[in-house]
């Protein structure tokens, strides 16, 4: 595990980009493509104004969400319709590119027809992301896996459905440790003092937390900003 300090958000903003450059051309470059996974809250920003900067083929990306919720995508909720509106327009990255969860359905029928459709990007069933961006709640989740919740348990499931989201709105999907720690690559984006007590629980005090289980195969980084590490 690799931890950054970096002074500030548009610190954390850089670092992210620098990596999401190195990480993609090497993944076309060895592999044809670049196999995203997306995160919603605070990632957001920091994505929304750093990705437009990277040099890299576009054409080559695949988008998919590490957790999503279960909404209209217009709705403000929407991770995707968050993306469509604040990254599609500064980027040559168009939307069929994104693996958007189905609408009017079930969170259950979401999560299936996700992983249907990962199955079909991946033409495997081995879920293999070249880079999942994470966040990490104050709570310690990071994508929709809470402390405490029986989905820190599935083991089958690539794609979990979830109905009692302990953070509004209550229905999403969420890939699940399995996938998630089959990741080349997993970077977690932290900004803010109200975060710092839940990095140190986990990054000092090796707490069992949700965002704590996140130990891929491949590499694992932490950027947080001077406010976030004060703790350490
Ligand atoms: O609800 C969610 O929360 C986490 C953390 O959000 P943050 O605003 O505290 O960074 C996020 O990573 C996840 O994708 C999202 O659905």
């Amino acid at each position: 595990m690799t931890i950054i300090k970096v002074a500030d958000e548009a610190g954390i903003i850089n670092k992210l980009t620098s990596y999401v450059e190195k990480i993609s051309n090497d993944a076309i470059l060895n592999r044809g493509k670049f196999f995203i996974g997306l995160s919603g809250g605070s990632v957001v920003k920091y994505l929304c104004e750093g990705l437009p900067k990277v040099d890299t083929d576009w054409s080559k990306w695949v988008l998919a969400f590490c957790d999503e919720r279960v909404v209209p995508e217009d709705s403000e909720d929407s991770t995707f319709g968050t993306y469509e509106k604040q990254l599609i327009p500064k980027t040559n990255l168009s939307r069929n590119q994104f693996l958007i969860i189905k609408q009017g359905v079930s969170a259950e029928e979401a999560a299936r027809d996700y992983t249907e459709q990962l199955k079909n990007a991946f033409k495997s069933d081995d879920f293999k992301f070249d880079l999942l961006l994470l966040g990490m709640g104050p709570d310690g989740h990071t994508c929709s896996l809470f402390p405490n919740h029986p989905l820190l348990k599935e083991a089958t499931l690539h794609v979990a459905s979830i109905t009692d989201s302990p953070k509004p709105p209550p229905e999403r999907i969420t890939l699940t440790y399995p996938v998630i720690n089959n990741a080349r690559n997993c970077i977690f984006a932290i900004s803010g003092a109200g975060k710092a007590d839940m990095v140190r629980r986990i990054l000092k005090d090796n707490e069992d937390l949700p965002a704590a289980r996140v130990q891929p195969q491949g590499s694992l980084y932490w950027i947080l900003d001077e406010a976030a590490a004060a703790n350490l």
